[in-house]
């Protein structure tokens, strides 16, 4: 492994002045608090004075409170670490903390674990000293530091390496904060991230970083410790332009919305897509072709064909009765208003004004020589056959419009698919030798059919419609006076899951980000789903880039012990031959349970017989039941029945000690023990089944169980 280890010193010789110094950090903390609560109470937000007076009160009321927040650090310990620079470096040490904190006299006592001196302390090896001689970590439990690790740098340290792995840091202190009881939301690890992380957390605010690691190597974590970062580093213009976290969905997000504090206080937005588009109620997911269809690029020429299927010539001439004579509109004119339309204007709805001043045009130009438009406009605007020809030419339409009519036709489907991609799709398409297939094949468009309902407003979407209603927004523009021309943007977006998001579904993100500048996290190996991806490159390929993206890969896997990895590795060897597992952190633990059931009616009690073994192991800690979605119901009411507590993922959160989870839910998420039920079925009902497999082999901190009615995949036969 090459993996170094220390361990952590009980009775270390400085631990009592050590303790002091702590001590005082937080008798700072609190006099900085004290100072700041008076600060807030003076500067009342009241009624007095001018607006310019009141505005100014409020900015300052704000700016306190956010430094409030910020000093406020719960439960958690303010001071993890300190680095003691060589002499040549300038002979100073520094403690590395949660929030940076000043003596009475100004003198920094702990450094934010942002700031760049604060870098040595996480990336400094034996080889790569960085300046250091010394650093030591911390274990304490709130305030009270419990024990001290020094590693020391210098030529004895550098001929004690061997191995080239990654070099763990502070490993006592890393391993405890391992072991803790999970509590079913993540926590930060400001006082523990490794090396490769950190390179990470730290790397360049431009371009892109793509982020590939197995499960449990942070890559979660670390995609928001680097937001922290860049807030903190780049405060002026982020904080402005704004930060926005994308997850995979409700359930993951809640489970991440603790992990930095500091991210809610500087306004980082935490979103699954269907957030991202306005005025839809989205629920559920569509499945198999469907899915796979709504997702492919080829949707960005279909929509774009239902725009222009939408601006029509009219088939009749129309002729309107204005006081004695008819005014008379063309089938010829009305081509040509069409045609003219869609020359001058790149979105649809912000071209209706132009088509109806040219069809009064056009109409008055039929009437009396001196008949002026607008005398035509003011007399028929509104009437019934006015409305149908415009209607029919140039309607404005909302996306969910568009698309609920595209979806409830054959007639327009079937025109739709023929749409070819759009010259820029297909020109960075070309480049990259891809494919530029054309338009969808009968089966394809056929899956994308539905009954209409009573109106739009009424449909419900699915998250597979999300970027379908994005994509169309982008070619209609706003259809009332007043909606905003473009769509909100961020000047760094993280995505987490990255490798499950359909290439339509990563337009809806390259169009949010303000200057092509994201962090993309994610592992080809638990990609699932209908847009599973076998490499980076296909997402990449869709996003805004405007210099070479940045790869970066982590290596080291903290949450799983290698007994438990070593099962979920037999998987990954069939489900994506080509990666390699992460190496496991920790080498203890016990091996998986396998409870075989003979009687499949039996299964759910075995389950849950199951479950309760795990609770007796992990004492307070959580343990999910992860199965196929056709199982939940069965093994909840079995749950209900035996009148054991429990919660539903889709319900309740991961708040419950024991929760059932189906199989497409549990990506990202982290339990003490889970028990993987029927891993046939997981393989079977799961589009890439293998991979879904494998995401739930590798929840579990501490303790994993298999139990099944079916016979086991071959290769998890022993
Ligand atoms: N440097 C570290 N110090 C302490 N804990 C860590 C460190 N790095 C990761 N962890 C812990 O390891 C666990 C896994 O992290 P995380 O969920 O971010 O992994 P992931 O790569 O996103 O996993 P998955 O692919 O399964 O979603 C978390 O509990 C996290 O706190």
């Amino acid at each position: 492994m090459g993996l170094r280890k220390s361990s952590m010193a009980p009775t270390h010789p400085e631990l009592e002045a050590e303790q002091a110094y702590i001590d005082k950090a937080y008798a700072s903390l609190e006099a900085s608090r004290a100072a700041a609560v008076r600060l807030k109470d003076m500067v009342e937000v009241g009624k007095g004075g001018t607006e310019q007076a009141r505005w100014e009160r409020e900015v300052i009321h704000d700016n306190i409170a956010q430094r409030l927040q910020a000093l406020h650090v719960g439960d958690a310990s303010l001071v993890f670490g300190r680095i003691d620079l060589e002499d040549a470096a300038g002979g100073d040490h520094f403690y590395i903390g949660r929030v940076a904190v000043a003596d009475a006299e100004r003198e920094p006592l702990v450094v934010d674990w942002r700031a760049p001196v604060a870098e040595a302390f996480y990336r400094a090896t034996p080889r790569a000293p960085l300046g250091l001689v010394r650093r030591r970590h911390f274990a304490s439990r709130g305030r009270t530091l419990l024990g001290i690790e020094d590693e020391l740098f210098g030529d004895a340290a550098v001929a004690a390496v061997n191995g080239d792995g990654p070099t763990i840091t502070g490993h006592g202190a890393l391993i405890a904060a391992l072991e803790t009881s999970r509590t079913g939301r993540l926590g930060d690890i400001v006082g523990t991230i490794q090396a490769e992380q950190d390179e990470i957390i730290r790397s360049e605010l431009p371009g892109i970083l793509v982020v590939q690691g197995g499960p449990g190597t942070g890559k979660t974590v670390v995609a928001l410790h680097r937001a922290a970062y860049l807030l903190y580093t780049h405060r002026f213009p982020l904080e402005g332009q704004g930060v926005l976290v994308v997850g995979p969905n409700r359930l993951f997000l809640g489970y991440i919305e603790q992990v930095l504090p500091s991210l809610g206080e500087a306004g980082v937005e935490l979103a699954v897509l269907a957030d991202l588009v306005d005025d839809v109620r989205v629920q559920g997911s569509d499945r198999g072709l469907t899915a796979r269809v709504k997702g492919d690029l080829r949707m960005t020429g279909v929509v774009a064909r239902a725009v222009r299927d939408r601006e029509r010539a009219l088939r009749e001439p129309l002729r309107v009765g204005f006081g004695l004579t008819r005014l008379v509109l063309t089938v010829e004119d009305s081509a040509r208003i069409v045609a003219e339309a869609r020359r001058r204007y790149r979105l649809h709805n912000p071209a209706r004004r132009f088509v109806e001043s040219q069809v009064y045009e056009a109409l008055a130009a039929s009437g009396p020589e001196d008949l002026q438009p607008h005398t035509v406009r003011d007399r028929l605007h509104g009437s019934l056959e006015m409305r149908e020809a415009l209607e029919w030419m140039w309607p404005l339409l909302t996306p969910a419009e568009l698309l609920h009519d595209l979806f409830g036709s054959k007639a327009l489907l079937r025109n739709a698919a023929a749409g070819r991609l759009p010259s820029d799709v297909r020109r960075r398409r070309e480049a990259r030798g891809r494919r530029t297939g054309e338009g969808l094949s009968d089966d394809e468009w056929r899956s994308l059919h539905r009954p209409r309902s009573t109106a739009a407003d009424a449909v419900i979407w699915t998250t597979d419609d999300v970027p379908l209603l994005d994509e169309a927004r982008s070619l209609l523009g706003p259809r009332r006076k007043g909606d905003p021309l473009e769509v909100r943007t961020y000047g760094h977006i993280v995505v987490d899951e990255a490798q499950d998001l359909s290439p339509m579904a990563l337009r809806v993100l390259g169009r949010r980000s303000l200057n092509g500048s994201m962090t993309i996290v994610g592992d080809i190996a638990q990609s699932t789903g209908a847009w599973a991806h076998d490499d980076w490159d296909e997402v990449i390929e869709q996003l805004p880039v405007k210099r070479p993206p940045r790869r970066a890969e982590l290596t080291v896997g903290y949450r799983i012990p290698a007994p438990n990895m070593a099962m979920a590795a037999r998987v990954l060897r069939v489900a994506a031959p080509d990666l390699t597992p992460p190496r496991s952190v920790r080498q203890d633990g016990d091996p998986p349970r396998v409870a075989a059931v003979d009687e499949p009616s039996r299964l759910a009690d075995a389950v849950v017989d199951a479950a309760l073994q795990e609770v007796d192991a992990v004492g307070q800690g959580s343990v999910a039941v992860i199965c196929p979605l056709a199982m939940v119901d069965a093994i909840s009411d079995t749950f209900a029945g035996r009148g054991i507590e429990h919660g539903r993922a889709t319900r309740h959160g991961l708040d419950a000690q024991i929760t059932v989870v189906p199989v497409g839910l549990v990506k990202g998420l982290e339990l003490d023990a889970s028990v993987v039920v029927e891993p046939a079925a997981i393989v079977e009902d799961e589009a890439q089944g293998l991979r879904a497999l494998y995401v739930a082999l590798t929840r579990a901190t501490k303790r994993l169980a298999v139990v099944h009615a079916r016979p086991l995949p071959d290769f998890l036969r022993e």
